[in-house]
């Protein structure tokens, strides 16, 4: 582009995709390689990594790509940091230019049914999935002198949440929490800070998140029509080539950015306005329906609640 900013090019830069074995994560890899990155995945499950592998090598521009997958847990803060010396080492011990971190799982449910350890669970893997292997690629991007990028991923549940998500939201708004005061810190060492909140993306993890999902809140989302992985991947891919700190999509998607992010960088194009003048008229009315939608549901949520020794009947 001629006065614009130059766009973000991956090509011969090493790209760490932290869920890069299934869903919005493996078609951000194949996406990568198609563009001519080095590509590490981590997940946990070796056999799905595996086939991940082969789906990214079948996407190779040249021979001097690179592409690996390894197997780590990243919930806790020395497993992620053993999981970016393995993604290092693998590029001769050097910190990967961009971490696109996807790992992360939904399990809906009313909040009455969780308990302590549930909830602990679900940060882990929503908050912390993504909080730890951004911990440990700063600490060494900046050590390293590397100006690289780090892009989270959050969900339009971090800008707002309905009925059963609450073991999820928490850790999609804390992301967000995380992501606008790193974006603030790194400026101090050039590190780009991205983040992404998609809607309803048809993955694995929702096939089995929809097994547990709450009938309400199932009907709330059928307002969402839902994208396959790849579209999602174009989007993001797009938001970070862009420049953008929060990367948003769709109609719904940009209504509810500008509705939400306040002061954050970037909020003042001036679609953004049309968006938050949508969302202005539009929201209150959506919002008043799904709250019918949800009192609708009591008296077979209490029948619900009593099944299960919850309310006496
Ligand atoms: N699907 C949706 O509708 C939406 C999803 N999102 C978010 O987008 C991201 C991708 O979701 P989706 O495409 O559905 O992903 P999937 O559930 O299909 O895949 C999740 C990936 O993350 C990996 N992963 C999960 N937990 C861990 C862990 N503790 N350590 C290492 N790897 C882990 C999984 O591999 P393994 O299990 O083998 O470790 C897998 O590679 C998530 O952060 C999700 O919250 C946001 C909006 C909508
Ligand atoms: C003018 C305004 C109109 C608004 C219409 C809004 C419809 C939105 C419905 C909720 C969508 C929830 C997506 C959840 C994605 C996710 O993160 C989970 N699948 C977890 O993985």
């Amino acid at each position: 582009m001629f006065f614009g900013k130059q766009k973000w090019d991956p090509r011969g830069k090493h790209c760490y995709v932290t869920g890069g074995s299934a869903g919005l994560g493996l078609s951000l890899a194949v996406l990568l390689a198609k563009r001519g990155a080095h590509v590490s995945i981590v997940a946990r499950d070796e056999e799905r990594l595996n086939k991940a592998l082969a789906q990214i090598e079948a996407a190779r521009q040249s021979p001097d790509q690179v592409f690996r997958a390894y197997s780590f847990s990243l919930a806790s803060a020395t497993e992620a940091e053993k999981a970016l010396d393995a993604v290092a080492a693998g590029h001769g011990g050097r910190c990967p230019d961009a971490l696109f971190s996807c790992a992360g799982k939904s399990r809906p449910g009313f909040w009455l049914e969780q308990t302590e350890a549930q909830l602990r669970l679900c940060m882990d893997e929503t908050y912390w999935v993504q909080a730890w292997p951004a911990l440990a690629m700063s600490k060494r991007m900046v050590a390293e002198g590397v100006k690289g990028k780090i892009v989270f991923t959050s969900s339009v549940l971090g800008y707002f949440s309905i009925v059963g998500y609450s073991p999820y939201s928490p850790g999609k708004f804390a992301i967000r929490g995380l992501a606008e005061a790193l974006q603030s810190e790194f400026l101090l060492y050039g590190i780009d800070v991205h983040i992404s909140f998609p809607l309803t993306i048809f993955s694995p993890g929702l096939i089995e998140e929809d097994k547990v999902k709450p009938k309400v809140t199932l009907k709330i989302e059928e307002s969402d029509e839902g994208l396959h992985p790849d579209q999602v991947a174009v989007h993001v891919f797009k938001g970070v080539e862009r420049g953008d700190f929060h990367i948003a999509y769709s109609l719904i998607g940009n209504v509810f950015k500008a509705s939400t992010r306040g002061s954050s960088p970037g909020n003042t194009s001036l679609m953004s306005q049309v968006y938050s003048f949508i969302g202005m008229i539009g929201l209150p009315l959506w919002r008043r329906d799904v709250d019918k939608q949800v009192l609708n549901h009591k008296k077979e949520h209490y029948e619900y609640l009593s099944s299960k020794g919850l309310v006496s009947s």
